[in-house]
């Protein structure tokens, strides 16, 4: 489904904050695999993201996506089959608009169509059938402002766009990472049941390495710009500390990230 080959990426280049990300990396990625993707401060898995995504060009190296190859793809072109969902909850909505006008965009943006006002009774029994499934009401109120959701609801309903249309990949950057506790546990459920239900193939960053363990089917661990530990099968009975120990040996230091959660 994706694939990456020997992907160069370097920020500031030719100035004094030269900072080499990324040095010749290799990914593959198999069509419904579901990754957590854990690493310390600054590995590059936001950047790793982005430029899947198409938010900053590669120095060098291929973005293949479902055998099309994508390296040159403007962002806009890559959101018609990329779903993305980031931290912050005001992001993937426009609050002034309702919650059905908001699916209406994702529809006809994941459609590569332009923006339809009208919304018509197919539709709009799509996004009911849909939004009942996040289990949070939100189907009996179609025609609220989104600006007046809480942010649990805005992320639900932010995961929903992006998946109204099952898209070839999901990124999720830490996007339950700024929701209380409680809320972060409905969002996780309610992420990994779309995920499941649609097979979708994803990459979801965590700082949780609870949740890295207990959601997906494979395990990748960066640090400094590499891969270290991409496992799948061993993640069945893998502890938090037994991964802990895995990167220590691999790479010789301890794991350092500030926001690192344990359980
Ligand atoms: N837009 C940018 N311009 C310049 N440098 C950047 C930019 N984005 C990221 N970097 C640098 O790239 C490196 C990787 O950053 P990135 O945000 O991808 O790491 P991360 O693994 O997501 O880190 P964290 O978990 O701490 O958020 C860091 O050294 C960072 O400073």
């Amino acid at each position: 489904m994706l694939k990456l080959n020997n992907i160069c990426k370097v920020f500031n280049k030719n100035t004094v904050n030269e900072n080499k990300v990324f040095e010749n990396l290799d990914l593959e990625i198999k069509d419904g695999d579901f990754i957590t993707l854990v690493g310390s401060n600054g590995a590059g898995k936001s950047t790793l993201l982005n430029l899947i995504a198409g938010v900053f060009p590669v120095e060098s190296g291929t973005i293949i996506v479902d055998n099309t190859d994508v390296t040159l793809f403007p962002e806009y072109k890559r959101a018609c089959f990329i779903g993305r969902v980031f931290q912050n909850p005001l992001l993937g909505t426009a609050p002034s608009m309702t919650i059905e006008e908001n699916l209406s965009l994702a529809y006809s943006k994941s459609q590569g169509m332009k923006l339809k006002m009208g919304i018509n009774k197919k539709n709009r029994e799509l996004f009911k059938n849909r939004l009942s499934e996040l289990g949070l009401g939100l189907e009996n109120r179609l025609k609220t402002k989104v600006g007046l959701l809480s942010g649990g609801q805005r992320q639900a309903l932010t995961l929903l766009m992006a998946t109204l249309v099952k898209p070839k990949l999901l990124l999720l950057d830490e996007h339950t990472a700024a929701l209380d506790p409680r809320t972060a546990s409905i969002i996780n459920n309610i992420t990994n049941k779309i995920i499941e239900n649609n097979n979708l193939t994803t990459i979801m960053v965590t700082h949780n390495l609870e949740h890295a363990l207990i959601f997906g089917n494979r395990l990748i661990m960066m640090h400094q710009g590499k891969i270290i530990l991409d496992i799948r099968e061993e993640k069945h009975g893998m502890t938090v500390q037994k991964l802990l120990n895995m990167f220590n040996k691999v790479n010789g230091s301890e794991f350092v990230d500030d926001r690192v959660m344990l359980a």
